[in-house]
């Protein structure tokens, strides 16, 4: 059976209420192609709110939470917060998190596996920088940020979508070509055949993110391991219902 296309907006720390009705508006009104699954990460404090005035068809992510329930750590917010909003899902590792938050591949993994606990579904963001690329790194990169998910997904593989998102990419207007990504996103599903199952690399669902636009959208689309994107500044305006059918 084919991978299910699904495209997450990740709207970073942008939008109040007036921006965020407009978009949600957008995606009530728009035509979107039924076949892609949609997934709109929101900041934190408008989840509940964007919750009740989406369709339930439509999904629902934070973009980051913390590997602990409940206790001592002020600012973040936790798995079961997200579910109890209606919330499903969550990005994790995303390349800002990293760089801008110093979060390492450990605590992407706890971060991971608690999630996943509690029955969130996961988009792990994996990714390469420039110098990284230039220097001939990417797979070493991408392998080993994948590595380290892998104990912490464990027998969960069907909850979580990988977005290879090079750093490079992101938010710059340089897209990687169709060819760069879909050349990092088969070596990821042969690496997942040798190192996790023929099943998962096989089934997992692996998105591309950095600068995707509704003019670029469909080239990538069609790629054969590109199963959908996270997309962040487009994800803001009316060309995201066009990049959610991309593959139309
Ligand atoms: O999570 C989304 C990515 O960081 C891509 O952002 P961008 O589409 O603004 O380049």
């Amino acid at each position: 059976m084919g991978r299910k296309f699904v495209v997450g907006g990740n709207w970073k720390m942008n939008g109040q209420s007036n921006q965020i009705n407009e978009i949600v508006n957008n995606l009530k009104n728009g035509s979107l192609d039924r076949s892609a699954e949609v997934v709109i990460g929101v900041p934190a404090i408008y989840l509940a709110q964007v919750r009740s005035n989406l369709p339930k068809s439509i999904g629902v992510a934070a973009q980051n939470c913390w590997k602990a329930d409940k206790g001592a750590f002020t600012g973040e917010i936790s798995a079961p917060m997200i579910k109890d909003v209606g919330a499903e899902w969550v990005i994790l590792g995303h390349s800002e998190r990293r760089t801008i938050f110093g979060e390492s591949d450990s605590l992407v993994a706890e971060k991971v596996a608690n999630a996943l606990q509690h029955n969130l579904k996961v988009i792990a963001c994996i990714g390469e920088t420039l110098e990284e690329r230039e220097s001939g790194k990417t797979e070493e990169v991408v392998f080993r940020q994948t590595k380290a998910l892998v104990p912490a997904i464990g027998d969960k593989w069907k909850n979580v979508v990988l977005a290879y998102e090079p750093v490079w990419a992101i938010g710059t207007g340089k897209t990687a070509s169709p060819q760069q990504a879909q050349d990092v996103h088969a070596s990821l599903r042969k690496w997942l055949a040798e190192n996790v199952s023929a099943e998962v690399a096989q089934s997992v669902r692996i998105q591309y993110g950095g600068s995707v636009t509704a003019a670029n959208a469909k080239e990538l689309a069609a790629c054969e391991d590109i199963d959908g994107f996270l997309v962040g500044g487009a994800s803001l305006k009316p060309e995201f219902v066009n990049i959610i059918n991309a593959r139309q």
